[in-house]
């Protein structure tokens, strides 16, 4: 990013991230605003800015993500259902979307016509939305046109970025549903989202994301059965409307400054010299990643 004046800065927004998902699965990065979620979900698709600098390592199906390939499988094999319908083409009929989706990740001319009308079908909307412009049509059938989108091509690994944000509580638990149905045939499931109670409903596991790490992927189950590990995941578990409604004192440290220790540290009742020090690598407590040194098996 700009500094002051035309003097540019680089600005560490994801440190020290380990995440893997199978197919089957869906896998919920849950975390607040700004915590680099949508940032993740972009470059993995290789869609960062041009400026942006990614290190570490990738790995899709067995092999390197490098950059060409991720050019080759973005919207084929990867599939973004994105977080904001302005996504859609304003100026281009929904039926043409989906199908331009279609042929983009490899279906036949022949056949993409009969699969768009399938997955129409799948998603309850009516043959004749296809005939109609995005701002034609409600809040709801955008999001499910997204879903659609996604779901209409052969992509084996789904990224959805925030899919219910400001959505009608049923519409939300039909995304949530339609997700995990993607997962029921085989393909791997990314729910990016802030909402920890929604991530629950269809989630295997849920990353803890916090200023750009994840603090612990605990199993759904772990929630429901007092099997948390990380201070802040039993916080924001504690936080939900069911449980004690307390928010988490505190907030998320900026990108610009990063504490040296444990990123969580300044908010931690947890917290000893040793957690100001150096940043907890992950260890594997209780059968599952987590990064804090207090952590009990
Ligand atoms: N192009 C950019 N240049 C510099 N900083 C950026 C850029 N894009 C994002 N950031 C910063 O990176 C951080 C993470 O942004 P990101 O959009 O990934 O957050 P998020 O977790 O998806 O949040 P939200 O829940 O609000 O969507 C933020 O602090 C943001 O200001
Ligand atoms: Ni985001």
């Amino acid at each position: 990013m700009y500094d002051v004046g035309l003097t540019q800065k680089q600005l560490p927004v994801i440190t020290d991230l380990d995440i893997e998902i199978n197919s089957g699965e869906v896998v919920a990065v849950v975390g607040s605003s700004g915590s680099g979620k949508s940032l993740l979900a972009h470059a993995i698709l290789g869609i960062l800015p041009h400026n942006a600098q990614v290190t570490g390592q990738m790995i899709f199906k067995g092999e390197p993500l490098t950059v060409e390939r991720q050019a080759q499988l973005r919207g084929k094999q990867i599939a973004l259902i994105p977080q904001s319908i302005s996504y859609l083409d304003p100026l281009i009929r929904v039926g043409s979307q989906v199908h331009r989706a279609g042929r983009l990740s490899g279906l036949p001319n022949t056949k993409t016509s009969q699969v768009v009308d399938r997955v129409f079908d799948r998603y309850s909307l009516a043959p004749s939305v296809k005939q109609q412009y995005p701002f034609q049509i409600s809040g709801g059938m955008a999001r499910r046109v997204l879903v659609a989108t996604a779901a209409v091509g052969r992509a084996e690994l789904i990224i959805a970025d925030e899919p219910t944000p400001g959505l009608h509580p049923d519409v939300v638990v039909e995304t949530l549903n339609h997700l995990r149905e993607l997962a029921d045939d085989g393909k791997g499931v990314m729910l990016i989202t802030h909402d920890l109670e929604a991530a629950l409903q269809v989630a295997d596991k849920v990353a803890v994301f916090y200023a750009g790490t994840t603090l612990e992927i605990a199993a759904a189950l772990d929630f429901t059965s007092g099997n948390l590990r990380h201070p802040y995941t039993k916080a924001l578990w504690r936080s939900l409307p069911q449980n004690e409604f307390i928010p988490v004192p505190g907030s998320q440290p900026s990108p610009e400054a990063l504490p040296v220790g444990c990123l969580f540290g300044d908010r931690c009742s947890l917290a000893t010299e040793a957690c100001r020090e150096t940043r907890p690598q992950f260890r594997i407590v209780r059968g599952a990643p987590v990064r804090c040194i207090h952590a009990e098996n």
